[in-house]
């Protein structure tokens, strides 16, 4: 996926004519040529975070002192995305009580966000899912996270 692409688009094949062209997700609308990436995209999202001892800050409003390891954290998590897949529970209900993001107060939610804002691995997973899409488990220097992207 090229990252100057706004995500709205996403980039296919066109197999009569040999050729890639861009589809529009949001209208429905395919070109040939590349969409300019526009510095207004926003996009917003919700996460739930579960820091482990190898995080840069391994301390969060739940735990003081966090000593799970990251593969414990990883198992948690993973353990979060099958009980959300499965329909149990939501994000941001899952957010509220176990994220070890400050954001765990409002769901997990983080607003809008263009490119720049979030470390690099953070945005670059955001941007690369669907509007109402839940990621697979994503590791930032802050932990492990599940992100759902909103809008
Ligand atoms: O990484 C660090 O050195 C400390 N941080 C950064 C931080 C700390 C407080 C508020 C926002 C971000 C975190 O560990 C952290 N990162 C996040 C984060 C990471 C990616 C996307 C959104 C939030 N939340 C937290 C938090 O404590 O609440």
């Amino acid at each position: 996926m090229s990252s100057d692409l706004s995500p709205e688009w996403e980039e296919r094949h066109s197999k009569t004519r040999g050729r890639n062209y861009y589809f529009n997700r949001t209208t429905g609308e395919s070109v040939w040529e590349k969409p300019a990436a526009t510095t207004s995209d926003q996009v917003r999202a919700s996460h739930l975070l579960v820091k482990h001892r190898d995080s840069r800050r391994p301390s969060s409003w739940k735990t003081e002192n966090i000593t799970r390891t990251k593969e414990e954290a990883l198992q948690i998590i993973e353990g979060y995305r099958q009980r959300i897949t499965s329909g149990e529970t939501d994000l941001p209900t899952l957010a509220r009580t176990e994220s070890d993001c400050s954001s765990a107060k409002a769901g997990g939610d983080l607003g809008t966000f263009g490119r720049g804002k979030m470390q690099p691995v953070f945005e670059k997973a955001t941007f690369a899912l669907k509007v109402g899409e839940l990621s697979q488990p994503v590791e930032s220097d802050s932990g492990i996270h599940l992100i759902l992207r909103t809008a």
